[in-house]
């Protein structure tokens, strides 16, 4: 099995270079006989109305959500976030199609416009350290979306305090909901919900590959994933062979 990567627009060969130096192959995915052969899908950053109008016209949003439905593993990141989330603010007029599956309001542009993007050092989040490796990671905002509230389901990665980011305090956006966050002025910039991971930023587009390894951790068919549930099984059958509802992690 291999690692699909939407491949309509965006920064999907950055994201199938990261999975090469981890020594999985990604495949570029664009019509929707695609998704058959592949166990998980990344959808890049890049710019989802432009994302939604390509899917629109290569009849991909019924395999999509189907995708997202049968509990294969999906990461959107900025604009693949968008494209995942059940509701999305922030969006031009008329609105944008959306895949949907993750509970949560996402806020377009929340950061403000291309030349208020930044760089930012955030705490790694417990799920996604691994031994040795530093205590945060670089996160790389570019005209990126915030998650403003999350369902039930929703585990929250990672948060952002506003006061952190000082160019931003002109932008509307942040002003309108710096007053409605009650305390600590945070905004939501990773989740994860059963089969559904979600950043903000961009991690394709730095060296660190802990993102990239934990959702591979998601992916039992990748060998080396969930490597301590295979190691712990009384099974003897080999990783590959095992049927995904052997996979406690599929629940
Ligand atoms: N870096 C990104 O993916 C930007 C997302 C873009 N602002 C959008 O709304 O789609």
């Amino acid at each position: 099995m291999v690692v699909g990567v939407l491949a309509l627009q965006g920064s999907f060969n950055e994201h199938i270079a990261v999975l090469k130096r981890l020594g999985v192959k990604g495949v570029e995915v664009r019509k929707p006989e695609q998704l058959l052969n592949v166990s998980s899908l990344i959808i890049p950053g890049g710019e989802s109305t432009t994302m939604a109008k390509l899917a629109e016209l290569h009849n991909l949003f019924p395999a999509l959500r189907e995708f997202v439905q049968m509990g294969k593993p999906v990461w959107g990141t900025c604009a693949g976030l968008i494209f995942l989330a059940n509701k999305a603010t922030g969006q031009k007029t008329g609105g944008q199609k959306l895949i949907g599956g993750l509970d949560c309001t996402v806020h377009r542009n929340f950061f403000g416009s291309q030349i208020q993007s930044f760089e930012t050092e955030l705490p790694i989040p417990q799920v996604v350290a691994e031994d040795g490796g530093p205590p945060s990671f670089r996160a790389v905002f570019i005209r990126a979306p915030a998650i403003l509230d999350v369902g039930p389901d929703v585990e929250v990665l990672s948060d952002i305090p506003l006061s952190a980011i000082e160019t931003l305090n002109s932008n509307p956006a942040i002003q309108k909901e710096e007053e409605s966050t009650e305390s600590g002025k945070k905004v939501i910039v990773a989740v994860k919900q059963g089969n559904l991971l979600a950043t903000a930023f961009h991690p394709e587009l730095t060296a660190d590959t802990r993102w990239h390894s934990y959702f591979l951790k998601m992916v039992p068919e990748i060998e080396g994933g969930t490597s301590d549930i295979v190691s712990t099984s009384t099974s003897n059958q080999s990783f590959g062979t095992r049927s995904i509802i052997d996979f406690p992690i599929y629940q």
